[in-house]
C-alpha cells in the first residue's frame, strides 16, 4: 500500500469546481480545474487578480473544501478523510508560504521554524538541529535567535520559508513569496527557495505575477474560465 501512495504524485486536483455565493449572486471561481503535481516539480501559477489563485491554493492545502471534485494528496482523496487526518496530512506532507511571513512576533527565527515540527512531535533536540540546518541554508546562521521584529523583509521571509520547509512536506505551496519585497531581496529570497526545494526534491506550486520568475521553474500555469491550462514558457 505505501508503494502505491508513494508512487502517486504529491499532488492531483481533478474536476475541482469551487463557487462563492453571497446573496443573490454565485462566482464561479474554479470550473472543473485539473492539475497535477509530480514529484519534484516547481510549477509557476501566473494569472490576472481575482482570476482564483489564492483559491486554488487553499484547495490544494485542504484548507478549503471544493464543491465538486477531488483533490489527492500522494494518492490520498482528502474529500473522503475525516477532519483531523486532512490536518495531519496538512501538517505532516504540506508547506506553505504566504506573501507576509506570519511569523510568530515573541519567537525568534529558530523556534519559529521548530514550533511546527514540535507540533507534529518532533523530538526539541532534533527539531531544533532541523531549524539550525535549514536557517544555515537560507545564509541565517547568524540570526537564530533574532525575534522577527529585528529581522529584515527578506530575512523574515527566508525564515517563513524554512518554517514550510521545516516538516519534509512533498507539497510547498507558495502565495507570491516574495510580493512583497523589492526586487534584489525578492531575486536572492527566490533564488534560495528555487534551490532549497529543488534540492529536496520538494514538489511545488507558486503563485506570482513575475514572469521572470515564473520562467525559471519548471513548467507555468495559468487561470482561464476557471480551468488550469498550460502556458508556454519562452524561456525555455
Ligand atoms: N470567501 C469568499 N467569498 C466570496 N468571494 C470570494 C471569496 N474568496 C474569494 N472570492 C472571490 O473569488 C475570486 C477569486 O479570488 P482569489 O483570491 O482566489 O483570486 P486571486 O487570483 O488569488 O487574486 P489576487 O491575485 O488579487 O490575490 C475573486 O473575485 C474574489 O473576490
Amino acid at each position: 500500500m505505501s508503494d502505491v501512495l508513494n508512487a502517486a504524485p504529491p499532488l492531483r486536483m481533478d474536476g475541482v469546481v469551487r463557487r462563492y455565493v453571497s446573496g443573490e449572486e454565485t462566482l464561479d471561481v474554479l470550473r472543473g480545474a485539473d492539475l497535477t503535481l509530480h514529484a519534484g516539480e516547481i510549477v509557476a501559477l501566473v494569472a490576472p487578480s481575482g482570476t482564483g489563485k489564492s483559491t486554488l491554493l487553499h484547495l490544494a492545502g485542504l484548507l478549503e473544501k471544493p464543491d465538486a471534485g477531488c483533490v489527492m494528496v500522494a494518492g490520498q482523496d482528502a474529500g473522503a478523510l475525516m477532519d483531523a487526518r486532512r490536518t495531519e496530512i496538512r501538517r505532516d506532507r504540506i508547506g506553505f508560504v504566504y506573501q507576509f511571513h506570519h511569523l510568530l512576533a515573541e519567537f525568534s527565527a529558530r523556534e519559529n521554524v521548530m514550533l511546527p515540527q514540535m507540533i507534529a512531535g518532533i523530538a526539541r533536540r532534533a527539531a531544533r538541529a532541523r531549524a539550525d540546518e535549514l536557517l544555515s541554508i537560507f545564509g541565517l546562521a547568524h540570526r537564530l535567535d533574532h525575534l522577527p521584529g529585528k529581522l529584515s523583509g527578506g530575512e523574515k521571509q527566508r525564515v517563513a520559508i524554512a518554517r514550510a520547509l521545516a516538516n519534509r512536506p512533498h507539497v510547498l505551496l507558495a502565495d507570491e513569496p516574495t510580493g512583497n519585497l523589492d526586487v534584489n531581496t525578492s531575486d536572492a529570497v527566490f533564488d534560495a527557495l528555487l534551490e532549497t526545494v529543488r534540492a529536496h526534491g520538494v514538489a511545488a506550486l507558486i503563485a506570482t505575477h513575475n514572469m521572470d520568475l515564473a520562467r525559471r521553474m519548471d513548467r507555468i500555469v495559468t487561470l482561464r474560465d476557471g480551468l488550469v491550462v498550460p502556458v508556454e514558457n519562452t524561456a525555455a
